[in-house]
């Protein structure tokens, strides 16, 4: 990997800038931004959407609560991941509230495997695919904890796409606008986002037909 010195060293600083901003700041911001993405949903003029797969929060991350809440009200399918830290790699379920969580890796809550229906992707894609992130940039460079679990993942959702002859799901960054990076250092497997939304809205990265 060429930047993973480069990388180490940002996940560092962007990790300890997020937790330095108090927890009702971030409250306020996240909710804001839930908001900020139910508009921008609601405004597009495409298809409304039958279903999404977004993270569950752990540490300083944006919460996504409110944006999933309003999923579920919606009628719209909330897809979350499950880490297999083994493989790194992460398999879907299909969530329908809050009591299905279970504390898992990396202290993440995610869908209890023994009783949450799995999502299945050769069944179904999902429409849109929230990411959590360090950082971002403009040009959709996103930096993760360097797992490689949302670059594999896009590896998985790629092959189901080919096999369906359908488009790629919409890749979308949430994070707060201290968020932002000048330049985040990408590699050749690293997945630039479509766009990320903050608490000042959505900014399209190669994406400007979103
Ligand atoms: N909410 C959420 N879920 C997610 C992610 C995420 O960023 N946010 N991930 C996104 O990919 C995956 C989890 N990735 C993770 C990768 C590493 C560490 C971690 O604790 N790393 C250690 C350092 C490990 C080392 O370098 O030895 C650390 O940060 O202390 C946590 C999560 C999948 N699920
Ligand atoms: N598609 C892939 N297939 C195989 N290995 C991969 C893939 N993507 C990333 N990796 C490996 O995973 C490790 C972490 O990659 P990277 O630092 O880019 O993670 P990240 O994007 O920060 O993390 P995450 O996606 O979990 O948020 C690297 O060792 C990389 O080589």
């Amino acid at each position: 990997m060429r930047h993973a010195e480069e990388k180490k060293a940002a996940r560092l600083l962007a990790a300890k800038r997020r937790d330095s901003f108090p927890e009702q700041q971030r409250l306020a911001w996240s909710d804001t931004t839930c908001q900020q993405t139910v508009d921008w949903l609601q405004q597009r003029k495409e298809p409304m959407i039958s279903s999404m797969m977004i993270y569950i929060p752990f540490r300083s991350e944006l919460d996504t609560t409110l944006l999933i809440e309003w999923c579920w009200r919606n009628g719209i399918s909330v897809i979350v991941p499950r880490c297999v830290k083994e493989s790194h790699t992460m398999e879907l379920y299909l969530l329908h509230a809050w009591d299905e969580l279970v504390p898992g890796a990396y202290g993440i809550k995610e869908p209890d495997p023994a009783t949450v229906k799995r999502w299945d992707l050769a069944v179904q894609l999902p429409d849109i695919v929230f990411v959590p992130g360090l950082a971002f940039d403009t040009r959709g460079g996103r930096l993760g904890y360097g797992g490689g679990y949302y670059d594999r993942f896009h590896d998985q959702l790629r092959l189901a796409a080919a096999e369906q002859g359908k488009q790629l799901p919409l890749w979308i960054g949430l994070g707060y606008e201290a968020q932002w990076a000048d330049s985040v250092p990408m590699d050749e497997h690293d997945v630039a986002v479509d766009a990320v939304i903050t608490e000042h809205g959505m900014t399209r990265g190669r994406a400007a037909w979103i």
